[in-house]
């Protein structure tokens, strides 16, 4: 092979047994540092997959050809029926998925269901001021996706789960979307199993392939009931709007939005349409939030120099009378520079996605990290290394320092922008990012004006990761805020 001096464990010349075992270890978003640290800046982590160290454009720039590896075809039920926007690995058919559903996405439509993120960001505050009051300590991260899963269903299907009023993981969902989750992450080195292993599975109750069969059932029950409804209200799929929500001015959800969608030109919108964006919105749209605002969380409360500064800009804002203790605008945040600064830099040196992104070299090959690749070779960056790229991000990459984000000068921040890659890059980043940003934007100041969060044990947290990066636990004590700092 042209490739094989490319360095790497030794195990991994030979067989994806290895990376099958450490990516599903749980420390894959540290050791992949480690790796590079020890051989540069490719790496070989199975016969013909290289972890590559920086975002290089030619692979994950738009237009680039690289399409998403085999790894990916885990990542959805084996009937092509089922395809997703997330697990799509044909260019063409992804495009033009992409393109169907693209301005559902865009900021501005997101910025219409600031009302709907207000509604759950009230009954999120309403739980932590009652645990501020019992001093009860309380699962931080458990309770971040309860509210990401309720803030994604009350967009999508104008209906909330009911977790943060019941604080559970009712009908087990979250822990059935951690089992899919984990099964694709682990199922998609040996892709070529996942069509045999996937039904066997499937029978064995609340294993990952079960557990995945149980949320694209439920899915497929939101979109049936949905129908009903709209058959059952004389809509029929030709009224022009439905609302689904007491609050008669609420925009429409993604759901109507992709039915009515659909009465105008079923070829364009299909069903299969529809059931990607009900699937990608709570499969994506859930853990990926809930565990960048945990992150957000954790490193402010480590980091008290960081938060009194961050306090400081918050309260002036309040003392300017143009926000309040319930209620925050995006716009008002958005003209924060060092609120943005922090979110950015949480996302930067916790980013929610802990495995390298698989993409195939195209026909031809090409060069990439300055030597070539022939075609079918599966090249890949971890948000975690190139985040920690120390030519980039300085001697302090480590660090929690959300000032490098406003000191810099334009070369500097380019370089900074090109290298932070939380939400993927190219024409396979994350098209839900905006929601993510509405909901961590108008609830973080909420958070910090209301409460003080008080890490149980002063030891760095503990993570694992599959293919999200979640803490193991982030057990907190709350006390509700009450003298300005
Ligand atoms: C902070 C929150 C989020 C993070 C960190 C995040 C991260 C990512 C990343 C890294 C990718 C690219 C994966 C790859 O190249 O394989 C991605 C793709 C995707 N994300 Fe997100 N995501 C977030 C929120 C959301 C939300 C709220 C939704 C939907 C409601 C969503 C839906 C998707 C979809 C559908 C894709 C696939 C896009 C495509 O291939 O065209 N994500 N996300």
């Amino acid at each position: 092979s042209p490739l094989r001096d490319i360095p790497g464990p030794f195990w991994a010349r030979y067989t994806r047994l290895w990376y099958l075992y450490k990516s599903n270890a749980g420390n894959f978003h540290l050791d992949n540092i480690k790796l590079h640290d020890t051989y540069g800046k490719i790496v070989r982590v199975a016969p013909n997959m290289y972890s590559i160290s920086s975002v290089d454009k030619a692979v994950y720039g738009v237009g680039s050809h690289f399409a998403k590896s085999d790894w990916y075809d885990s990542w959805k039920h084996p009937d092509p029926k089922n395809i997703t926007l997330f697990s799509d690995t044909n260019i063409k058919r992804h495009n033009e998925s992409r393109r169907r559903v693209q301005g559902m996405f865009s900021m501005s439509t997101m910025v219409s269901y600031e009302a709907q993120i207000h509604e759950i960001n009230k009954i999120f505050l309403q739980k932590l001021h009652h645990f501020a009051e019992t001093g009860e300590t309380i699962s931080l991260d458990h309770w971040l996706q309860c509210y990401a899963f309720d803030a994604v269903a009350s967009i999508t299907f104008s209906e909330t789960f009911g977790f943060l009023s019941e604080g559970e993981d009712i009908d087990g969902m979250m822990a059935a979307l951690d089992k899919g989750n984990k099964y694709s992450s682990w199922a998609g080195v040996y892709p070529e199993l996942h069509p045999y292993l996937y039904p066997i599975l499937e029978r064995i109750p609340t294993s990952g392939a079960s557990e995945m069969g149980k949320m694209i059932r439920f899915i497929k029950r939101m979109i049936a009931a949905r129908r009903q409804q709209r058959t059952d209200e004389g809509a029929g799929g030709e009224k022009a709007i439905v609302k689904h929500t007491e609050d008669q001015k609420a925009p429409e959800d993604f759901l109507d939005k992709a039915l009515n969608a659909q009465s105008k030109d079923p070829n364009k919108m299909t069903d299969a349409h529809i059931f990607a964006l009900g699937w990608s919105n709570v499969s994506a749209g859930s853990d990926t939030t809930g565990v960048s605002l945990t992150a957000v969380l954790y490193h402010l409360s480590r980091n008290l120099r960081v938060l009194s500064k961050l306090l400081k800009e918050i309260l002036a804002v309040e003392a300017e009378g143009k926000c309040n203790r319930d209620s925050f605008s995006f716009a008002q945040s958005q003209s924060m520079p060092y609120l943005q600064a922090c979110i950015k830099e949480a996302l930067r040196v916790h980013a929610a996605v802990g495995l390298p992104l698989w993409r195939v070299v195209p026909e031809g090959g090409r060069q990439v990290c300055g030597r070539h690749f022939p075609q079918g070779s599966v090249v890949g960056v971890n948000a975690w290394v190139a985040h920690s790229d120390e030519a980039v991000f300085g001697s302090d990459a480590q660090e929690f320092r959300p000032e490098r984000w406003l000191e810099a000068d334009e070369d500097e921040l380019r370089a900074l922008n090109a290298a932070w890659v939380p939400f993927g890059a190219g024409s396979r980043t994350c098209i839900g990012r905006h929601i993510s940003m509405l909901e961590i934007n108008k609830l973080l100041p909420l958070l910090l004006m209301n409460f003080e969060f008080e890490l149980i044990g002063d030891k760095e947290w503990q993570t694992k990761t599959s293919f999200f990066v979640k803490a193991k636990q982030f057990e907190t004590r709350i006390k509700a805020r009450r003298v300005c700092h």
